[in-house]
Formats: structure tokens, C-alpha cells, sequence
């Protein structure tokens, strides 16, 4: 830990801390159901068509496997055929059906099976797949330079930022949720054969253990580092704010540099990714007290510290006996509370991973943190701007990949396809 950073942290004072204290297969989506209503058991089917993709504010399911792709046609004709492909594709999977008409067994002998297998005999188990467009998809291969919304705009490097350029970026990508990994392997796997000669796989991500919350039917989950994650975050419940934080809003013509002729993604919303290296073995071996500390919040309840319970609301002007403030000026709880940034908030979906080990006896282990929002420039970038610069985590933490994408509407009806407004 700096020497800065320590000092104010420690300024908090242990006494400061102490103080602080069976559902069925393949179910179908029943009229009045869209992409925002959600599956009741864990092996349901969630809908795919509404007016914003699933996967977003669908109760964060326990696993991920998310992919980057890059477009290897140069045919836009040949990239909107594959959007319609797999489209089709994850209507019907995501409704536990396989991924072709004829799936794995049912095609003829002499042609490779239009489904791949895996997933033969189980249930949806909660899929969605949410597709995303990156930023050098609107370079000058596909005619979409004129389309391309100033948010999407690259993001800046951080202060500490380690990327590795093969774990970052992408022209495509695809998040699939779901309570079974096999399931979101497999529609990915589908997707990715579906696209042989037109995309190859960039990067790809399995994730465990929801880290966030989305409703707050749910319980509030943990993160590697053991403390619970997802607390603050906005929820599907938050309607209001979702409308202000999450979604992008139609253009109105106000001449206040808003709107930007990117009219194709109104009811979308932007995805960033980070993929977040955790230094597991020195964590494990730093005190509860400064864990608490660095975080701001207790390792059991998940309380601010000051505060009884787990969502009560922080209070960050109460100050222990020492006159400290009982939450450090460098806890990443304040550097990203709302009241730090004007209020800005994001909707964290992120999921802990473990690629085996490094080979040195260490873990390679972490968080591949997801957020949505509105402008991931407003809202994402001065809240790790503030985490970069000065959150005491850092020591225990290295950022390794990064990801930027617009993320569309949802798919209306079976005429419709991901992008289709982007593209006519
Ligand atoms: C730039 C955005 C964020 C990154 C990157 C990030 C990494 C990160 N976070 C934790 C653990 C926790 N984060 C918590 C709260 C929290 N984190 C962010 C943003 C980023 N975190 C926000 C906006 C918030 C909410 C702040 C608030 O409104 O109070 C918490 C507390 C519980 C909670 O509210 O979720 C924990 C714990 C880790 C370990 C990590 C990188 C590995
Ligand atoms: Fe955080």
C-alpha cells in the first residue's frame, strides 16, 4: 500500500472500524410477456422479443460465457445475413429449443448437424444472449462510419491499465447468461459455428458466481474477494432511474449536443467490460480490518461502515472518536458512491472467474466486472478515473482486458433481427 494511501486509510482507526461495526423444458413466452419479464424457476425459458434485449435487467443468472468477435468478411451483405442467422438462432435457444430446425440428430447423415449436441435434453435454464457492436465495427469495411454514436467513442487508458490488446476490444460481442454453463457454452458454440467464414472468436470469457444483483428479489452475492457485491447497484425495480441511467433515449432534436444520429439505438444502452486480475494471495493474507477499510463496507452484513445494515444508505460525513471519517477518503465505496460523480449510477452484471492458476502458484483469478449504461463515457469513465487514481484496491488488483459496445434494442418479432435499424 502507498504511503498515502495508507495514511488515509489508517486514518479511519480500528476503533473507527470496530464501531462501524423446477420449472419444465422449453417454455415458451405466453402473450403479454417480452424481453424484460423474467423466468420464475431457474430452468425457464426468459422471453427474447420486447423493446430492450434480456440479459440487461434479467436477474443476473450464476454463470457467464461471454465472446468477442471479429467480423473476417469485408461483405456488409454477408454481416447482415449473419446477424439474421444468429438472431433466429438465439430465439430459439434462449427458448430451450436447439439451434437449428433440424438440430443435432434430425438432419441428414452427410451434412454436419445444424446443433451441436450439448445441450440435448436441457432446459432453457434462464439463457439470453445480448449482442453488442464495437467500435471498429463502424470503421470503413460495412459502410457505418456516418452511424457511429459519439459515445462509442474509444475509452481512455487508465492509470494502472495492463491490457493485453488479444483480451480486448472486438467488433462483435455476445454475453450469454444462464444458470447452467453447458447451456451458454453451447448457444455460444452455436454462434460461433453459425459464423465460421464470416467471424472468429477474439477472446472468450467463462464467468461463475454472479457478482451483482439486478433485482431485489435477489440476495446480494460475493465477490472473490469475499464481500458482497452488488449492494448499491440499480435494480429492474428502479424503473425511473433505469429510464435516466440505463437506456438510451430517443433523439429530441435539443440542441444540447445529445443527440448524434446514432437514432438506431434508442432503447439500447453501451456495454464495458474489464476483465480485473485479483491479487487473491495477498488479500488473503491482509488484516479484516483494512479489507473492511479498503472497501468501506463490512465483510459479514456487506454494512457501510457507520451504518447497522446492508442498505442503509452510507453516511460519509460521520467521523469515528478519532475525528476521522469512519469511511476513508480512499474507500472504493466513496470513490464510487453516486455523490462522488453528480450523481451518475451504472448497472453492474459481472461475474468472478478462475482460469486455473499462473504457473507461479498463484490463482488467476478475478472479476470480469460488466456494467450498462447510457454513456459509458459520462457514467463509467470518471468512476474508474476516481478508482484508478485512488483506490487502495489497486494494490490487490490489475485491470487486463477492456471492452467498449453499443448494445441495441431489443428484437421485436420474428421479422426482426439484432441491429436491424443500424443496417436499413
Ligand atoms: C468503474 C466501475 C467499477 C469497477 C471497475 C469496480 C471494481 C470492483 N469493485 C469491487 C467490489 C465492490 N464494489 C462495490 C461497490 C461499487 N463498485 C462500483 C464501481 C466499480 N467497481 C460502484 C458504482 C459501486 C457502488 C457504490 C455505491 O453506490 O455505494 C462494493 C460494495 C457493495 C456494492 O454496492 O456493490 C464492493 C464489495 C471489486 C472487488 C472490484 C474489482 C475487482
Ligand atoms: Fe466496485
Amino acid at each position: 500500500m502507498s504511503g498515502i494511501s495508507r495514511r488515509k486509510l489508517f486514518g479511519l482507526g480500528a476503533a473507527g472500524v470496530a464501531a462501524a461495526g423446477a420449472g419444465t423444458l422449453a417454455v415458451r413466452s405466453l402473450p403479454g410477456e417480452d424481453a424484460t419479464t423474467h423466468a420464475a424457476a431457474t430452468s425457464d425459458a426468459v422471453p427474447f422479443y420486447g423493446e430492450h434485449q434480456a440479459g440487461i435487467v434479467t436477474p443476473a443468472q450464476d454463470r457467464l460465457h461471454f465472446v468477442a468477435f471479429d467480423v473476417t468478411t469485408k461483405d456488409r451483405a454477408e454481416l447482415v445475413d449473419l446477424l439474421q442467422s444468429w438472431t433466429a438462432a438465439a430465439a430459439r435457444m434462449t427458448q430451450g429449443q436447439e439451434a437449428g430446425a433440424f438440430g443435432a440428430v434430425g438432419g441428414v447423415p452427410e451434412a454436419p448437424p445444424d446443433d451441436t449436441g450439448e445441450a440435448l435434453g436441457l432446459p432453457a435454464s434462464g439463457l439470453t444472449l445480448t449482442i453488442g457492436f464495437g467500435p471498429t465495427l463502424f470503421d470503413e469495411r460495412f459502410g457505418l462510419a456516418g452511424r457511429k454514436p459519439k459515445a462509442l467513442a474509444d475509452l481512455p487508458k487508465f492509470p494502472g491499465d495492463a491490457l493485453l490488446p488479444e483480451l480486448s476490444g472486438g467488433d462483435l460481442c455476445v454475453q450469454a447468461c444462464a444458470h447452467d454453463p453447458q447451456v451458454a457454452v453451447h448457444a455460444i458454440r452455436n454462434l460461433a459455428r453459425i459464423g465460421f467464414g464470416r467471424v472468429s472468436v477474439r477472446y472468450s470469457q467463462l464467468g461463475f458466481g454472479r457478482t451483482s444483483s439486478t433485482s431485489r428479489a435477489q440476495a446480494t452475492p460475493r465477490n472473490l474477494m469475499g464481500f458482497k457485491d452488488g449492494t448499491a447497484n440499480l435494480k429492474l425495480e428502479d424503473t425511473a432511474m433505469l429510464g435516466d441511467h440505463l437506456w438510451v433515449a430517443a433523439e429530441d432534436g435539443a440542441d444540447d449536443g445529445a443527440d448524434d444520429g446514432a437514432d438506431w439505438l434508442t432503447g439500447g444502452s453501451y456495454l464495458v467490460t474489464r476483465k480485473i486480475r485479483m491479487h487473491i494471495e495477498t488479500w488473503d493474507r491482509t488484516s479484516l480490518a483494512e479489507q473492511e477499510a479498503i472497501i468501506g463496507r463490512t465483510k459479514g452484513e456487506g454494512a457501510a461502515h457507520g451504518s447497522a445494515k446492508e442498505f442503509d444508505e452510507p453516511d460519509f460525513t460521520r467521523k469515528g472518536p478519532d475525528g476521522e471519517s469512519l469511511i476513508a477518503d480512499v474507500a472504493h465505496v466513496r470513490l464510487a458512491h453516486p455523490s462522488s460523480h453528480g450523481g451518475v449510477r451504472m448497472l453492474r452484471r459481472g461475474y468472478n472467474f478462475v482460469d486455473g492458476s499462473d504457473g507461479l502458484g498463484r490463482l488467476d483469478a478475478g472479476l470480469f466486472f460488466i456494467s450498462y449504461q447510457r454513456d459509458a463515457h459520462r457514467q463509467f469513465v470518471p468512476v474508474q478515473l476516481a478508482l484508478a487514481r485512488q483506490d487502495v484496491l489497486n494494490e490487490y488488483i490489475k485491470h487486463v482486458s477492456s471492452g467498449l459496445f453499443a448494445v441495441p434494442p431489443g428484437v421485436r418479432d420474428a421479422g426482426d433481427y439484432w441491429g436491424r435499424a443500424l443496417f436499413s
